[in-house]
């Protein structure tokens, strides 16, 4: 049986060479027994350029999971959430553009950038081959969990463990929750910070920013082989 042991977001820091690089991270880790995983979430590890190199050094056989969703609804999130934090920055639609008259998007802006997946995936195709690379989709995630962790314990030479069984819709939330949270007979959805309600974003805005990623979108398909449906 393998057992998955999940280290926090906290360790992204300690890649760096004041504690030791490689070598302090992997003092940090658990030590991982004969048929254990060992694994750690840090999302920013996917748009970090150091990353690949620092991760490929460490180990080659590493496999990495990515969870993408439509790059739009993304930034929206992603700005929904630093204004929960900050409620006095800007609108989104001000931070999209650099020049909002001639429509010239900036690209600077995290919520943008990060979006532009096949950018990022060219960077970990340098040190790592596809195959040893799943992309989730963040929609299936919600219209069909098992079917999407069903990919990932297949894509970690796992047994089907987790299946529809596992999952209820949750109305009141408005996704799927577990039906028992490890170690609790108890039902258990995410938390309040997951599934935040949106702001409504100028539809023109949305269009623009649809048509800027549109072809970035046919590059991250054309390259993971696989059409995620967001265009
Ligand atoms: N089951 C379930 N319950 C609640 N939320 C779910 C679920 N599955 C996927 N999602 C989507 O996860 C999004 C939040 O994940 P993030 O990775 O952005 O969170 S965080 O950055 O780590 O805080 C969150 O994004 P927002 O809707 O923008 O809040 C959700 O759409």
């Amino acid at each position: 049986m393998s057992t998955i042991i999940y280290e926090e977001e906290a360790v992204a820091d300690l890649w760096s060479d004041s504690v030791g690089g490689i070598m302090g991270i992997r003092e940090l880790m658990p030590k991982t027994l004969e048929g254990q995983i060992t694994m750690e979430k840090t999302p920013s590890y996917f748009v970090t350029r150091e990353a690949p190199a620092r991760i490929a050094a460490m180990s080659r056989d590493t496999k990495l999971i990515v969870v993408v969703r439509d790059p739009v609804t993304r930034a929206i999130s992603d700005y929904t959430q630093t204004l929960s934090k900050k409620p006095d920055i800007p609108s989104f639609e001000s931070l999209t553009f650099k020049n909002r008259t001639t429509g010239l998007i900036d690209t600077s802006w995290s919520a943008i950038q990060i979006g532009i997946y096949a950018k990022h995936l060219d960077n970990w195709l340098q040190f790592f081959p596809m195959r040893q690379i799943l992309f989730v989709s963040g929609e299936r995630l919600i219209s069909d969990p098992a079917g999407e962790l069903g990919r990932v314990q297949d894509f970690l030479g796992l047994k089907r463990i987790i299946t529809d069984k596992h999952f209820y819709f949750n109305q009141t939330k408005g996704f799927p929750c577990l039906k028992k949270a490890e170690g609790s007979s108890k039902p258990h959805c995410l938390g309040k910070t997951k599934g935040r309600t949106h702001p409504n974003i100028d539809p023109e805005v949305v269009q623009r920013l649809r048509d800027f990623y549109r072809p970035f979108n046919m590059k991250f398909y054309q390259m993971t082989g696989h059409d995620f449906g967001w265009d």
